[in-house]
């Protein structure tokens, strides 16, 4: 492809002001300005430049002529960053750490594709001269990957928030429990990955096993490297099968349901009687809010249908607050807005469905609820693109890329008006995933659309020139290994 331009970028960035002419060759004597917590952010950039490059790329404090300064100064809008290029140096000024490492994704797209080689390549590596402005438009741009129907390990894992992570993606929701297996440690209930956890506890008797809390806990510590928060969900009161495999006194009944790998949805429920129930809810939050850094704990609510009414909504009436008193947020799929309690513990609603409105959604916002906006049919990375899909499902119809990307969260749903829209998160349900390859050939290329619908300007949304910026990414992903799926609506570089 031709030279690359500030506004390739995808996301695209708010602002760019190119000045042709003036661009930063990388050489040997090329160095990276850092101090205080910037100095990370710098450390993860070089990690970035060397490998291609070839070049040592050091990381000094002081400045001085051919640097990348990265500066750390008030002023700019939150994950917001300035990027100004010139033939004398770089300079990337942002207010937070979080700012500059979406400035360093930027950096990364304005160099030749072969930059994500792992060896090095003979070229000139220059950026292209001017300057960006660049600010999220919603906070909240999540990713969540099903571990409950195939379990993903820590190392498939880190490998997705990798990709995920040049995107500006930044938050990883995470799925813990399902009808199948249970895939986190719990102490106080150890048979929950014991049972749930065991090999072939997976849909088709595959894909058993658990993340140990050590698992866990060095997972957000690696996303948070990548400034990517971790939301755990639990989910509750439906799609508890595993759990009453585990503990049948979590049954209505007392007796342990029979294991479940097929893919069947809606047939388990808690007992929102029987105060055993909140003992393990209880547990269960604690424990997952005490390895949880960030602000959220999902717990589920999803597809209660052999949970009576009333039932769920005592059931929510008891177990939101439970959230609250662990200090953290609650979060949940939009049945919980059925419960004015999702309102009353300013939850967050994960609006999955297919309408344009929702008046339990839209009366829960006006009482104080947020939502991040998951359409089934537009960001759902589970279906499949067309017939010839070899993987995943279709009950929310088939999603190419232009489907990802044609929507406004803005103006999704009747009744949440876009300061209410906390942002948007693409979910993967791994029922049909085996594999990091399977992974990726569902997410890429329809998550960087969704990507760019949660941080660019709305003014900036154009599907011609989206889908001209991303045939130009396709080498990227070649050099990096992605195993993405060559849509035939995008012209691949
Ligand atoms: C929120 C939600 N509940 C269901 C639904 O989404 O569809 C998914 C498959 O697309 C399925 O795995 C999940 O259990």
């Amino acid at each position: 492809g031709g030279a690359i331009t500030l506004s390739d970028v995808i996301p695209a960035v708010a602002e760019a002001i190119p000045a042709p002419g003036d661009g930063f060759r990388l050489t040997g004597s090329t160095t990276i300005t850092a101090s205080g917590a910037a100095t990370p952010v710098a450390g993860l950039l070089a990690e970035a430049l060397r490998p291609a490059t070839g070049l040592p790329l050091p990381i000094i404090a002081g400045g001085g002529a051919e640097t990348i300064a990265l500066v750390l100064e008030p002023g700019h809008p939150d994950e917001g960053y300035r990027l100004h290029i010139r033939s004398q140096g770089v300079e990337l000024r942002a207010s937070r750490p979080a700012g500059l490492f979406a400035g360093v994704q930027t950096l990364r797209q304005l160099l030749p594709p072969e930059i994500e080689s792992k060896t090095p390549r003979r070229l000139r590596w220059v950026l292209p001269g001017g300057q960006i402005k660049d600010h999220p438009r919603y906070a909240y741009r999540g990713a969540m990957l099903d571990l409950a129907r195939h379990f993903h390990e820590p190392a498939e894992i880190r490998r997705y928030i990798d990709q995920i992570s040049r995107f500006k993606i930044n938050h990883l929701h995470l799925h813990l429990s399902d009808d199948q297996g249970w895939r986190i440690e719990i102490d106080s209930w150890s048979r929950l990955t014991e049972v749930g956890g065991a090999p072939g506890t997976g849909v088709g008797g595959r894909g058993g096993g658990f993340l140990t809390k050590d698992d866990y806990r060095e997972l957000v510590r690696y996303a948070a490297d990548r400034h990517i928060t971790v939301v755990p969900e639990i989910d509750m009161p439906g799609h508890v099968n595993a759990a009453q495999v585990a503990y049948p006194e979590l049954t209505c009944d007392g007796k342990a349901p029979r294991q479940r790998t097929d893919m069947r949805v809606g047939y388990s429920s808690l007992c929102a009687h029987d105060e055993t129930t909140y003992r393990f809810v209880e547990d269960v939050i604690r424990e997952l809010a005490e390895m949880t850094p960030g602000p959220y704990l999902h717990i589920g609510g999803d597809e209660a249908m052999s949970t009576p009414h009333g039932s769920y909504l005592i059931f929510q009436k008891r177990v939101l607050p439970l959230v609250r008193k662990y200090g953290k947020i609650p979060y949940g799929w939009h049945e919980i807005a059925q419960s004015p309690a999702a309102a009353q513990t300013g939850a967050v609603i994960q609006f999955w469905g297919q309408e344009s409105s929702h008046p339990a959604v839209a009366t829960s916002v006006a009482d104080g609820a947020r939502v991040v906006l998951s359409p089934a049919d537009r960001v759902y990375l589970d279906m499949r693109y067309d017939l010839l899909t070899p993987l995943g499902l279709a009950w929310a119809g088939h999603i190419e890329v232009r489907d990802a990307y044609d929507w406004d969260p803005g103006r999704l749903l009747y009744g949440v008006p876009e300061e209410k829209v906390l942002g948007v998160e693409a979910p993967l349900w791994s029922e049909t995933l085996r594999s990091s390859a399977d992974i990726e050939f569902m997410a890429f290329p329809r998550l960087p659309a969704i990507a760019e619908l949660g941080w660019s300007p709305r003014s900036t949304h154009d599907w011609e020139s989206f889908r001209a910026r991303l045939g130009a990414y396709g080498p990227r992903w070649t050099h990096q290994g992605v195993r993405f799926h060559r849509s035939t609506q995008i012209h691949w570089s």
